[in-house]
């Protein structure tokens, strides 16, 4: 049997020749390659090592899909530090045949700014949530499981920066939901309890190209794994 690829995004292509010459993202080794990228899972993730340009794309992907480079609804319109790439000139995102119903990019490192904006737009009818009255891992929960719901596209930078181990799981079992309600999610991640959602496609940037791999070949499990079986070991060998 066949299976249907439901999801709202199903490819990703990337055109160099609408890049600028001097963009440092063709310096970014893992793209350099990269033409085109396809979305077969509900869950996607992007790791691995830092500045191997996952942000980079997961933020040009979201800006093309029509959101705001800082993050929130595509309601949100707003601009705190223009930093965001001109990458997303050049992707083209091949949708599926259903259109989402709503969609919410999170980053963990402009969180303060997107629910600043909240509270700004929040009126009568709309009430702030007030996530500034709440603790960082609080409130980013609280966030998503306000934004989390059936037939949506959620696009996740980090979500695991916030919140404690415990609160993790719980984001996992709030995708879980999501997923079975029909949403599609693209996530970067170092976290090796986030990375463990079941039947999710892993995208590593790592070694010059962006491949697929399996959870137990990530760098966040083994290391983790790694640390926690000889944990004496390996902090000799560090300080020493
Ligand atoms: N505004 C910018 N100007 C110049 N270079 C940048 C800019 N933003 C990012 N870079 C560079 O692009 C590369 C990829 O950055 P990116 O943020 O995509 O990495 P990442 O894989 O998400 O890393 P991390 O895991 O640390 O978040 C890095 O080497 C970074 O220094």
């Amino acid at each position: 049997m066949i299976a249907i690829n439901a999801n709202f995004i199903q490819r990703i292509t990337l055109d160099w020749n609408k890049i600028a010459e001097d963009s440092y993202t063709r310096m970014i080794s893992s793209l350099q390659g990269l033409e085109q990228l396809d979305f077969k899972h509900a869950v996607t993730f992007f790791v691995g090592e830092n500045g191997s340009g996952k942000s980079t794309l997961l933020e040009a992907i979201a800006i093309r899909y029509g959101f705001n480079p800082e993050g929130g609804s595509r309601n949100y319109q707003f601009s705190t530090y223009d930093t965001h790439s001109e990458l997303f000139n050049g992707i083209r995102v091949a949708h599926g045949v259903i259109h989402a119903d709503w969609g919410y990019f999170l980053r963990a490192e402009s969180f303060y700014n997107v629910v600043t904006k909240e509270l700004e737009y929040s009126d009568l009818k709309h009430p702030s949530e007030k996530y500034h009255e709440k603790s960082h891992g609080e409130s980013f929960l609280a966030l998503a499981q306000k934004q989390f719901k059936p037939n949506g596209l959620y696009i996740l930078d980090e979500p695991e920066a916030a919140l404690s181990p415990q609160r993790q799981l719980t984001l996992l079992a709030e995708i879980r939901n999501c997923v079975e309600a029909g949403s599609q999610f693209i996530i970067v991640s170092h976290s090796p309890i986030i990375l463990g959602y079941p039947d999710a496609e892993i995208f590593v940037f790592d070694d010059g190209k962006v491949h697929s791999c399996l959870y137990e070949e990530t760098k966040s499990y083994q290391i983790t794994e790694m640390f926690i079986k000889n944990r004496e070991q390996i902090l000799r060998n560090l300080f020493d």
